[in-house]
């Protein structure tokens, strides 16, 4: 071979070889910082004037990633809890007949509940000891002569007394608890608040219960925490409050970008992103219920967490599009009636088409009354909750958050419960459920989209009236072949995303179940 025609392939031998080492290190670099980003924390922790402390994305989140999954450092019943058993907050009975517990007597689900078994998340000795030595002020006084304020009075002292208990148990426990915002100056200064924690706990428990170790403020100072920083968590009928080591940095956003759950067995929260979060972006769960009105969802939230929202959904009278406060005009049974100025919670409410206006006053006295009409409905019964329908058809705009609540109990309830199962329901009765679900998911699909259990639920109710009636089309011979395959096609796509959603729940929750039920379906169609 010529030298030259050698030297000149030896330099092409080269510069691949260098071209593939240099493609190798690229390729190096990139695995590397892809299982960097893997490692790298998923969030920090920042602060600012107004959140306080708040956890923010440290890189692009995609929807669905777990972020935190954590157990209680504390639990115990809710403060407005019907009785529960204190090991496992499962609902319990005030008769004679229902197990007590042998040391302290309050009741208990049984003599093998496994609260029992586990410390911290249960009824414990030093818990028993304490409500062993005051039976007249405690346990004797649940009994089904106990009014609903005297039970709800004492079950909300079992937190609190619990928390109290590990400054000395577990100080490392308590001092993680102590650091949380209590907002107890903010506190004070509300003297109907500060005098109800006043009565209803600090003196009870000092005077009363002669508890006086608890120092009335690290008293006042827990029932700040609670309010601020609990979760309200619980699955199949159990009803718990917990505080979480991390959960509770983040923010609130009525609109959030993350979901949680809980495990049934542990009380660990799985933290979870709804959407994809871009880096930087603000973390943030919803500390009040999604499907409520602007008015209400702020006032509770001052009422809990002594803040005022000023969120985007907040300051948008239209509430992200869902219009989910809107009334129909009175005057000119035309235009709609909005807030004029969403984040003044005193502001006019006024009509798009006309001069008629009300005040918030009105228009809260208006909200309460619908709001007690529907509460007085069983879930169940289905002529009452169409009633209900019927009756504020007039008065409030179709995705009304006070109609949205009662379509939601009748897409739960069309197809599900007795006389009024699949096959018993007339193709009309069908189609109604089918219309709720829909009105429902668009509503859902702008306050909670993305990953989030109330659409995958949502979701799983719809497939199925759309399934019955693209059958019942079919066979009638009032549906085309291309109209049969759309509907199919979208049960498909329903069943898919919800089983998506709804697997992410954990094992041995309803939700799960359902999730695993849609799974099977695509199964059975062959998907
Ligand atoms: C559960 S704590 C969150 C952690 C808290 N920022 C801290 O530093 O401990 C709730 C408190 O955070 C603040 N906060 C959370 N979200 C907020 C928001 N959207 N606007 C204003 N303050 C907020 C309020 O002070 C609220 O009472």
């Amino acid at each position: 071979m010529p030298a030259k025609k050698h030297r000149r392939q030896h330099k092409q031998h080269a510069q691949a070889q260098a071209q593939a080492q240099a493609k190798a290190r690229v390729q190096a670099k990139e695995t590397e910082l892809e299982s960097e980003q893997d490692l790298a924390p998923a969030f920090r922790v920042a602060h600012s004037e107004l959140f306080g402390r708040y956890l923010v994305a440290n890189r692009q989140l995609a929807a669905g990633e777990l972020l935190i999954t954590e157990q209680p450092l504390a639990i115990g019943p809710c403060v407005s809890c019907e009785p529960v058993c204190l090991g496992c907050y499962r609902p319990v009975q005030l008769t004679a007949q229902q197990y007590r517990c042998a040391g302290c007597g309050w009741p208990l689900c049984g003599a093998s509940c496994r609260g029992m078994q586990q410390r911290r998340l249960g009824h414990t000795e030093e818990e028993c000891e304490i409500y062993g030595q005051r039976r007249g002020l405690a346990a004797e006084l649940l009994t089904t002569h106990a009014t609903p304020d005297q039970v709800r009075d004492l079950y909300e002292l079992v937190l609190i007394v619990r928390i109290a208990l590990l400054r000395h148990l577990t100080p490392d426990l308590y001092a993680q608890i102590r650091r949380m915002e209590s907002h107890t100056a903010a506190r004070r200064e509300n003297a109907t608040l500060w005098q109800h924690y006043e009565q209803k706990v600090v003196r009870r428990l000092r005077d009363d219960w002669q508890l006086q170790q608890l120092e009335a403020a690290e008293l006042h100072e827990i029932c700040g925490i609670l309010d601020v920083n609990c979760f309200e968590i619980g699955q199949h009928g159990a009803k718990a409050r917990t505080l979480y080591p991390s959960a509770f940095l983040l923010a609130h956003d009525c609109s959030p970008n993350t979901a949680h759950t809980d495990d049934p067995l542990s009380y660990a929260i799985l933290l979870r992103t709804s959407r994809a979060v871009r880096e930087q972006e603000t973390l943030t769960l919803s500390y009040a219920y999604t499907l409520q009105g602007t008015l209400k969802r702020r006032s509770f939230i001052q009422g809990g967490k002594l803040f005022w929202c000023r969120c985007r959904r907040c300051a948008d009278p239209r509430e992200l599009g869902s219009d989910c406060s809107a009334l129909v005009c009175r005057s000119c049974q035309l235009g709609s009636i909005r807030a004029i100025d969403p984040l003044d919670q005193s502001a006019d409410w006024a009509c798009d088409r006309c001069a008629h206006r009300l005040s918030a006053v009105q228009l809260e006295r208006l909200l309460d009354r619908i709001n007690d009409d529907l509460e007085s409905i069983d879930v169940h019964d289905i002529p009452a909750l169409e009633n209900f329908l019927a009756r504020y058809r007039e008065v409030l705009r179709p995705n009304h958050y006070l109609l949205l609540s009662a379509k939601y109990s009748l897409c739960q309830t069309y197809g599900r419960i007795e006389g009024y199962l699949l096959p018993e329901l007339s193709p009309q009765d069908i189609a109604r459920k089918e219309r709720y679900c829909r009105e429902f998911l668009a509503v859902i699909d702008l306050l909670e989209p993305g990953l989030t259990r109330l659409r995958g639920v949502i979701m799983y109710e719809l497939h199925a009236p759309i399934m019955v009636l693209a059958q019942l089309g079919m066979q009638t011979g009032q549906m085309s072949r291309q109209e049969f395959q759309k509907r199919i096609n979208e049960v498909v796509k329903l069943l898919t995303e919800s089983a998506h959603i709804l697997q992410l729940e954990p094992a041995g929750s309803s939700e799960h179940e359902m999730g695993r039920a849609a799974a099977d379906a695509l199964i059975k169609m062959g998907c």
